[in-house]
């Protein structure tokens, strides 16, 4: 590649220096100076952003996972409970960055015959020999090893001993343990928590627990956090309910899951309604509260822990107890019903607001229910895209009086950036999977989002393995806005994957185009059905089981169709919502 003009960020004589200097170089040397420069900068800005002085650095060295292991298993606990942690290999570390770090956590394993790890030389033996002064690192040191060798962990045992000497301070004595590490480490994990300052703002994100995949199995209480590739809109830009496409990276993570699987979702509260929440309950962010036994500030629990949303019978009977002037005891009514429909009838924050009385903090964290995650339907085929996990986002809205509200859930996701960090657990939906037989025909009948499981499978059909019929009725609002994955279906049609495409746009009133498509193709449906196709319906629980009621009713009168052995033979699967 050859640079002509000068770039501006770069001063005329500089620049002169630089073609001069680079014309000299030949092949070997420009790709060597193009790495240094590319490893010069990457390892400066690491070092930039790794003083942050609330965090706690958890730091693996070893070369058969043990060390590792536990760094993840720490990192997962310390998540759990509200730290701000991260787990850094000291093979990639430079003792540059390594400075920086105020609170340090040490797991390392001994080889050889009393050395360090091979991969952790480099970074040991400048360790060992530097004259650095760390007055302001606290550290903790768990070594690993085996009392068989001679050197029983003495690298840990060293390192130790170099870092006070250098000036930190230990959080706590020096550990070492022997093959059975898994016995020493879990209790000194605990006491080390206990020597912690227990997590407030300034320590904590307080996001749910997350490890690495390979720490131990991802689910729901062992997430794994994921960054996000990109997030595009599908849909219109007018539309209220604009949809989106969010890609995730999954090239470190593994995740059981098959085509017709889900993933929950972590959310978080949007900050705009957080602060609408505490000016109205006229509470302090910084407040501390107490959840699940883990102090955290009362800022944190409302984005990360708790809905706001949705108020719940303990919401209402404290505010019941707390309104003095008996306004909202009167709204309430008197019997369990009436409390019921009025509790649902508004969201938290305009009941709060309209109704004001004085609470404290533990008391409104203790009547909310905890924020639950989401679900969303994988959208992709491992086969074509291994590394990646794609869904597909509904923003949510709904009216409540004259108010229109957004979800929650959805606008956090479709608000999503590249490189945003989102917590992911699997979700197996074990009655939508493909057939087992690569080759009955699929008649996949989708609304909206819906058709989200169908791209992922007809993707699964388009790898080669399976040779599938199939047709994919697919329903939406307005042909211009919304026609959802349209290049990828037309390529899908095109290349013969998809052998029926029918796309319908009810506008303002969705009828029952659904139904009234199949009946329009019926002689196609009767014949598929016959032969033994998987039915799926996907997506708006009313606008498919209406579809699905008309279904039935009408094949009542037709002799020829075999549509009770397509119940009975477990060959219509639903996923409505
Ligand atoms: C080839 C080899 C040499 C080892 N040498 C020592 C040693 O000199 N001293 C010691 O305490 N442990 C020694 N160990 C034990 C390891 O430190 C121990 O298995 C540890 O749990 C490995 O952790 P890691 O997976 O993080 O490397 C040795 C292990 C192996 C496989």
């Amino acid at each position: 590649m050859s640079v002509k003009s000068r770039p501006e960020i770069f001063k005329e004589a500089h620049w002169k220096e630089i073609i001069e200097l680079t014309s000299r170089l030949d092949k070997t040397q420009s790709l060597w100076l193009s790495g240094y420069l590319a490893g010069r900068v990457d390892s400066e800005s690491a070092a930039a952003d790794s003083g942050n002085p609330g965090e706690i650095v958890v730091c693996h060295g070893g070369e058969t996972g043990n060390s590792k292991k536990i760094a993840l298993q720490l990192e997962s606990t310390m998540l759990g409970l509200g730290y701000q942690v991260k787990v850094v290999d000291l093979a990639q570390m430079t003792l540059r960055q390594f400075a920086k770090f105020k609170q340090v956590i040490i797991i390392c394993s001994t080889h050889g015959d009393g050395d360090p790890p091979e991969p952790m030389t480099a970074f040991y033996n400048s360790l060992m020999s530097s004259t650095l002064s760390l007055e302001d690192m606290r550290y903790a040191v768990l070594a690993l090893g085996d009392s068989s060798y001679e050197h029983f962990c003495v690298t840990g045992i060293n390192i130790d001993e170099k870092l006070a000497k250098a000036g930190a301070s230990r959080i706590l004595e020096r550990q070492t343990s022997d093959t059975d590490f898994q016995k020493v480490a879990d209790p000194w994990i605990e006491k080390l928590l206990s020597k912690l300052p227990a997590a407030t703002s300034e320590t904590s994100t307080y996001t749910p627990a997350i490890s690495k995949a390979d720490a131990k199995e991802v689910d729901r209480n062992n997430p794994v956090s994921v960054k996000v590739i990109e997030n595009i809109r599908l849909s219109a830009a007018t539309r209220p309910d604009a949809i989106y496409h969010l890609v995730l990276d999954m090239e470190d993570v593994s995740l059981p899951l098959s085509v017709g699987d889900a993933v929950g979702v972590f959310i978080k509260n949007p900050a705009a309604m957080v602060t609408e929440l505490l000016q109205d309950a006229h509470l302090k962010p910084e407040q501390m509260v107490s959840l699940d036994g883990v102090n955290l500030t009362l800022e944190n629990a409302l984005t990360n822990k708790l809905d706001i949303t949705i108020p719940s019978r303990n919401f209402g009977q404290l505010w019941e107890s707390l309104d003095t002037t008996g306004t909202f005891h009167a709204a309430m009514g008197e019997s369990e019903k009436s409390k019921k429909d009025f509790l649902k009838s508004k969201p938290l924050l305009q009941l709060v607001k309209e109704f004001p009385v004085t609470v404290n903090a533990q008391q409104l964290v203790d009547v909310l229910r905890p924020l639950q995650p989401r679900l969303y339907d994988m959208t992709n085929s491992w086969k074509q895209s291994p590394d990646e996990l794609h869904l597909c986002i509904k923003k949510y809205h709904y009216a409540s009086g004259s108010e229109t509200y957004q979800g929650v859930g959805s606008n956090y996701l479709a608000s999503l950036n590249e490189n945003d960090a989102v917590a992911i657990f699997p979700h197996k939906h074990q009655r939508f999977h493909m057939p087992e037989s690569p080759e009955v025909p699929l008649i996949l009948i989708a609304d909206s989002t819906g058709i989200a499981p169908f791209i992922a499978f007809l993707q699964e059909v388009a790898c080669g393995e399976r040779s599938h019929d199939c047709w994919l009725i697919f329903s939406e609002a307005v042909f211009e806005d919304d026609f959802l994955y349209q290049s990828e279906l037309i390529q899908l049609m095109q290349s013969g994957v998809l052998k029926h495409l029918h796309p319908v746009f009810y506008g303002d009133h969705s009828g029952n185009k659904i139904f009234e498509t199949i009946e329009n193709h019926q002689d196609i449906f009767k014949a598929w059905v016959n032969q033994g196709a998987h039915v799926y319906l996907s997506g708006d629980k009313a606008i498919l089981t209406k579809a699905e009621e008309s279904l039935k009713e009408w094949a009542k009168s037709r002799q020829e169709l075999h549509f009770d052995a397509l119940i009975a033979e477990k060959r219509l699967h639903k996923n409505l919502y």
